[in-house]
């Protein structure tokens, strides 16, 4: 699914409106009964609801399910903050039929008035700001934003938690306000995606308004998400004719000492994820547990009890990096193998660290490898940025630079291809922020890499499909009990899904 950015999602807004000759109301009238829709889903109309609105059109929206709302019988009221000389057009139309129903439900605050005390179980709804807002909060805004934070009353944002930018992230120290829930027009704004937002967005909903599709289509973007919808079209259907041979040979390199399970969690991923043969390359003292942990994949020994030489087997793709240290014969190792290469290829873990201390390898990296850093990794290849908005954009910078697919791994791994487009991955959960959860999404990738998807795709439906693992995973035992050994054990519902059979 594509993102855009506000000035984009007040161009298709307004393109909607023009395809479909309707007003600017008409729309708003839809944006807040999709409100209404999700709210009474939710929550009983015996639910008190407070909508704080502002005077742009997100305060309009804000007005029009107040009104939305008492007709459906919930006892709704509106405050509306004062902040500007005047009202938008149609938040100006939507106070005027508040008014015209329930006029005693609405009260104006004067700059420097607050809310008098809250009792907690009003739900309040945040119709403040939207994508409208083009600069911090300052002054009574932000402070009333503070305030509304500072209350334990459930708070749902309507498209856009108010003080928190669509296109950029918030200082630390901004007024913004922190939503339980966030109802969010057709997309996603691009700030819900990093992990500096969270606190604010909580759990974001998607609400479909019907914006034109047309528009949708024809407009440029490098930001996406991937969802269901995107995994399922990149899967390819497994070939009911193929034999072992059709489904790719899949080596995997690393394990030392005291980490032979990393390279045995990749391993087993990629047994799991449709590869035709797995080879597993470590030292040779890690024989027979690799054996033992994973029978169906075949051992070679590359050194003694380090990584000492990487060959590839006969059109074998390489996934290179787990548990596999830092020594300076595996630098060596890895070095000679980079050089020669020229398939497909991942690298993830130690593999980062050895070309981070060797930075010139970065240039010798295969087209289109797949490296496949956390924050902490892709610091030491490619630098510090201030946040992590601007990590991707480097990440971006860096992938165009070195033509290379870079996965940064987060809460929404970022998936960014050597054409600069980034799409954020939509499945997973805090449960796979464990040791050894990297190490799986290794074997995953260069599996899909074996079977013949294009680099791009199986970073995308790898990251997707790791994720989703994870959460079927968290779905029967709980976040916390999550482990990584967990995932490949999911991997067979997760691709079930992707036909339809779930
Ligand atoms: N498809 C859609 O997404 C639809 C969105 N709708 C809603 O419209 C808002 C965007 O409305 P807009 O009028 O452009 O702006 P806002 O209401 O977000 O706020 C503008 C308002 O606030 C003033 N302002 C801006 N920045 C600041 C600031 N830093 N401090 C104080 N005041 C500020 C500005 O001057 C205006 O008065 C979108 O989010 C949706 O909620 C439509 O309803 C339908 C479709
Ligand atoms: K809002």
């Amino acid at each position: 699914m594509k993102i855009f950015t506000a000035r984009q999602i007040r161009e298709c807004d307004a393109f909607t409106i023009q395809e479909e000759g309707i007003t600017s109301a008409d729309l708003m009238e839809r944006a807040a009964n999709a409100c209404a829709s999700w709210l009474q889903q939710h929550y009983s109309n015996h639910t008190p609801v407070l909508v704080v609105c502002g005077m742009g059109n997100n305060g309009g929206d804000g007005l029009a399910l107040t009104r939305i709302l008492l007709q459906q019988g919930y006892p709704a009221r509106a405050v509306v903050l004062r902040h500007a000389a005047q009202f938008s057009p149609d938040a100006a139309h939507n106070l005027t039929l508040l008014h015209q129903l329930m006029p005693e439900n609405i009260r104006i605050l004067e700059p420097g008035q607050y809310l008098s005390t809250l009792s907690e179980d009003i739900l309040v709804i945040d119709a403040l700001f939207g994508t409208g807002l083009n600069r911090p909060l300052e002054d009574w805004p932000a402070s009333f934003v503070q305030e509304l934070n500072a209350l334990s009353n459930t708070v749902i944002a309507i498209d856009t938690p108010s003080g928190l930018p669509a296109d950029s992230l918030p200082e630390p120290e901004a007024a913004v306000i922190r939503a339980q829930y966030t109802l969010s027009f057709q997309f996603y704004k691009r700030s819900f995606l990093h992990p500096e937002a969270a606190v604010h967005t909580g759990a974001v909903h998607l609400l479909d308004i019907g914006l034109s599709t047309q528009y949708i289509t024809a407009t440029h973007t490098q930001y996406y998400t991937t969802g269901a919808a995107t995994a399922a079209a990149l899967y390819k259907p497994r070939n009911p004719f193929g034999h072992k041979g059709s489904f790719g040979k899949v080596q995997l390199v690393g394990g030392s000492y005291g980490k032979m399970g990393a390279i045995a969690l990749s391993t087993r991923a990629a047994l799991r994820s449709g590869a035709g043969l797995v080879f597993t390359a470590a030292p040779e003292t890690g024989n027979t547990i690799l054996q033992v942990l994973n029978p169906e994949a075949m051992f070679i020994a590359a050194g003694k009890e380090v990584v000492e030489k990487i060959k590839a087997e006969d059109k074998a793709v390489l996934g290179i990096g787990p548990g596999m240290g830092q020594a300076p014969e595996t630098g060596a190792a890895l070095l000679r193998y980079i050089r020669s290469a020229n398939g497909s290829l991942v690298l993830d873990a130690d593999a980062l660290n050895l070309v981070a201390a060797e930075k010139d390898m970065l240039h010798l990296l295969p087209a289109h490898t797949i490296i496949t850093p956390h924050p902490r990794e892709f610091e030491r290849l490619f630098g510090k940025a201030p946040d992590s908005m601007l990590q991707v954009e480097l990440a971006r910078a860096n992938a165009m630079k070195y033509n290379i697919c870079i996965v940064l791994k987060g809460h929404h791994t970022a998936v960014v291809l050597p054409t600069g487009a980034c799409w954020y991955n939509t499945t997973g959960n805090a449960g796979m922020a464990t040791g050894g959860s990297g190490d799986v999404l290794t074997g995953i990738l260069t599996a899909l890499l074996a079977q013949g998807y294009t680099p791009a795709d199986a970073a995308r439906l790898g990251v997707y499909l790791h994720g989703l693992a994870g959460d079927l995973a968290a779905a029967a035992s709980g976040q916390e009990a999550l482990i990584a050994g967990d995932l490949p054990d999911w991997l067979g519902a997760a691709f079930r899904s992707l036909s339809g059979d779930l």
